[in-house]
């Protein structure tokens, strides 16, 4: 069947436990939550590609006014550099499909703030892999859009764990290693997602983190496998039978010295931090920070104190998300023939 439109959608993440370490071969749990972006591909006539991306703030505009006339400029390095992670989406399912002249559209509306912790990168990668994969008749499973939409991050960021694209593609809860991953059980947790407001760059933040290590590997070494250890129990604690109220109080403290190790290596800021203490104080048993920091977001476990915990966060000056994890991951929602 040829097809002319396609619109695909996939799901923003947490990392439950093991950011940073991840991208060092060490395991790390994260799950598919309910706010998603959105991916329209289309052929067009022109042959060229063609983005149009709704929710990204054009870095480097200069508007210059006149009496009656409006210039615009931008600095395109910069403009063209926020696009790369679609850019490269659909060029890489361009060379999967065979040399293709013909020009796409692709637009882009999404519900995940950018930057943030809660994968938008990836999210934005593997829906614009799955709607142009399918204009152009390629067949690919979720799992293998996950895969190429790992090779996107590596060719943008320079580095990538491909954590947040295989969740991102096939939604729930994964534990992840070295490219593997195991779907956990399904569950829902009653967690609070407290955003900052202000963002991190993901690639800047990794690239940090490695220097360090770099310099002081006898330092760091010892922090990652630290984290690594806290994964492996975080997945015992998940997969046991104890009661609810003490595998969440153990999930819990398991947070709190993730964040602990996570703020040793320099990826908290003063804001996050503010965000994960009050909503300590408010009642949650652990909190975090989610994904690679620099501002963005944190999340905390709260059963019993969820609606308490949100308020701190707003009191503390951060935006409280009450989010549900998402079974799906990446999404066909229509295909126009
Ligand atoms: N809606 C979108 N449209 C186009 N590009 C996007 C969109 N959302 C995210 N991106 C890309 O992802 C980058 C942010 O990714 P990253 O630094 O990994 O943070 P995170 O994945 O935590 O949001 C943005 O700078 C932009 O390049
Ligand atoms: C820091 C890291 O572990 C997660 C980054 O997530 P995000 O882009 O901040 O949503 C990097 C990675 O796993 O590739
Ligand atoms: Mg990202």
């Amino acid at each position: 069947m040829s097809v002319k439109r396609v619109l695909a959608s996939a799901p923003a993440k947490i990392i439950l436990f093991g950011e940073h370490s991840v991208v060092y071969g060490k395991p790390a749990i994260a799950a598919a939550i309910d706010l998603r972006t959105y991916v329209r591909a289309e052929f067009n006539n022109t042959g060229a590609i063609k983005i149009e991306a709704h929710d990204i703030r054009t870095p480097g505009l200069i508007v210059s006014f006149t009496e009656d006339e409006i210039y615009f400029e931008s600095d395109y390095g910069r403009a063209a550099e926020v696009l790369s992670y679609v850019r490269q989406a659909i060029e890489l399912v361009r060379e999967e499909a065979g040399a293709n002249g013909r020009g796409v559209t692709v637009s882009i509306t999404s519900q995940i703030p950018v930057g943030a912790g809660l994968g938008s990168s990836a999210a934005v990668a593997v829906a614009t892999i799955g709607a142009v994969s399918k204009l152009l008749g390629l067949e690919l499973s979720n799992e293998e859009i996950g895969k190429l939409g790992h090779r996107v991050e590596l060719l943008v960021q320079g580095a990538s764990s491909g954590i947040d694209p295989t969740v991102s593609a096939i939604g729930g809860f994964i534990h992840y290693e070295k490219g593997n991953f195991e779907h956990l059980p399904f569950m829902e947790l009653p967690i609070v997602v407290g955003y900052t407001g202000s963002s991190g760059s993901t690639k800047e933040l990794v690239a940090m983190v490695r220097k360090t290590r770099e310099e002081m590997p006898d330092v760091v070494e010892p922090i990652l496998s630290a984290m690594g250890k806290v994964v492996e129990k975080a997945r015992e604690v998940l997969l046991s039978d104890l009661d609810d109220e003490v595998r969440f109080a153990r999930l819990g403290r398991l947070m709190n010295i993730n964040h602990g190790l996570l703020d040793a290596l320099g990826v908290s800021t003063k804001k996050l931090s503010e965000l994960v203490y009050a909503a300590r104080t408010a009642g949650a048993l652990g909190a975090k920070i989610t994904g690679a920091g620099g501002g963005g977001c944190m999340y905390a476990l709260a059963p019993e104190r969820q609606s308490e915990v949100a308020t701190a966060i707003t009191i503390a000056g951060g935006t409280p998300m009450i989010t549900r994890i998402s079974r799906e991951g990446l999404r066909i929602e229509e295909v126009l023939p």
